[in-house]
């Protein structure tokens, strides 16, 4: 662990400033020019609290935090992969309500050993996330520690629709899905095992391994997707952080219902990962069960999973992957193909 006032390391570049060899307003002085501005800001970041528009009368709100050697490393990820990263997180969370991501507020302990230029990355990394939705930095918090953690507290309007709660799933709807399933994890076990180098996932990259160490390094939410199917009368929609069949164990026991997935439709996602699994030197079944493994239990791809009443058109970026039955005698549960995946469950903090 480290403090301000450890030794420095030995390799420090030439003439790189650390954290701690500035004050916090000389530290937001090189970060509040790089934060992305919007619409909804009417005080932005530099007083004691940010004014927001919530033309709706209403506003959505969400955070989540990322802690080094926990959702990130910071071998692996550059500062500008975890602010991406973390805005993302919780963009993808605003999505999955139905509404359009407005206003984030991004809090950082950081160690003072820190270099002040990953503490810039991380301000262009949530910028870059926040661009395509048009949303806004208007604060955040600065503190010293001995572990990097960084927390988002993300707001979004809902443009006076209704929430799309998980609870609203009904037999009959269609299961859907929006984004990627199971790249990160991919690239997660790619980076785990040395078989891929996060050059291989930089921005721009192009080589076998590309797809899957970006998609951990930074990955892509289908955030207009949430809010076309908010539009469109999604019953119910998460995003899905945990891996598809934790995520959507969740949505099935809100809803009191069976969430029951069409192998074959996962199979095109499946396909695309056997790459990945022979690169650890998986072949045959054993690369394909690996795959389907990523593509089932797989978190952090922040894709979106949706349920539709089966009258409804899906908007754009959503491929049906399952239907809603009644739930059986066994309770609110997850199947494949109507029986109980044989796959791990999926991420839970605290080993549950
Ligand atoms: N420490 C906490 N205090 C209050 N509510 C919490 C806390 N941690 C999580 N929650 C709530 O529990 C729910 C599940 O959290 P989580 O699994 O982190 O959701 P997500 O995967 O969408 O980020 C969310 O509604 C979240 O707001
Ligand atoms: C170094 C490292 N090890 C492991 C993981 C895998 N991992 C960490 S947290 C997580 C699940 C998602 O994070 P969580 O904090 O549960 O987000 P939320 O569900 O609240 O959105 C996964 C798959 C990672 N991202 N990085
Ligand atoms: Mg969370
Ligand atoms: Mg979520
Ligand atoms: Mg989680």
């Amino acid at each position: 662990m480290t403090d301000a006032t450890a030794p420095l390391p030995a390799a420090r570049p030439e003439g790189e400033v650390l954290v701690r060899d500035l004050s916090e307003e000389e530290l937001l002085a090189r970060v509040f020019p790089l934060l992305p501005a919007g619409d909804a800001t009417l005080l932005g970041p530099g007083d004691d609290a940010a004014v927001v528009a919530a033309p709706d009368g209403r506003f959505v709100v969400t955070t989540d935090v990322l802690v080094e050697d926990r959702h990130f490393r910071r071998r692996w990820s550059s500062g500008d992969d975890v602010g991406a990263r973390a805005a993302v997180q919780n963009l993808a969370d605003v999505a999955a309500m139905g509404a359009r991501p407005t206003a984030l507020v991004v809090s950082l302990v950081v160690p003072g050993n820190v270099p002040a230029a990953w503490v810039e990355g991380l301000a262009r990394g949530v910028a870059a996330a926040c661009a395509p939705v048009g949303a806004a930095v208007v604060g955040g918090d600065l503190s010293g520690g001995d572990a990097l953690v960084v927390a988002v507290t993300a707001h979004g309007d809902l443009e006076g629709r209704a929430p799309v709660v998980r609870s609203g799933a009904r037999p009959g709807d269609v299961v859907a899905h929006a984004g990627v399933r199971g790249r990160s994890a991919a690239g997660l076990a790619l980076l785990g095992a040395g078989a891929a180098s996060p050059a291989d996932g930089a921005p721009g990259a192009s080589g076998p391994s590309a797809p899957y160490v970006a998609g951990y390094l930074r990955p892509q939410a289908p955030l207009a997707a949430g809010v076309a199917a908010g539009a469109a009368g999604a019953t119910a929609m998460l995003d899905v952080s945990d891996g598809l069949l934790r995520d959507a164990g969740r949505m099935a026991r809100a809803s009191g219902v069976v969430v029951d997935l069409d192998a074959a439709a996962l199979r095109p996602a499946v396909r695309g990962l056997e790459a990945a699994a022979r690169a650890l030197g998986l072949v045959g079944r054993a690369a394909a069960d690996q795959a389907l493994d990523w593509v089932l239990s797989g978190g952090e791809d922040h894709g979106l999973l949706a349920t539709f009443p089966p009258s409804a058109a899906l908007p754009a970026g959503f491929t049906p992957i399952g239907v809603v039955r009644e739930r059986a005698a066994t309770g609110p549960r997850v199947t494949l193909d109507g029986a109980v995946p044989a796959v791990g469950p999926g991420w839970d903090h605290f080993g549950g």
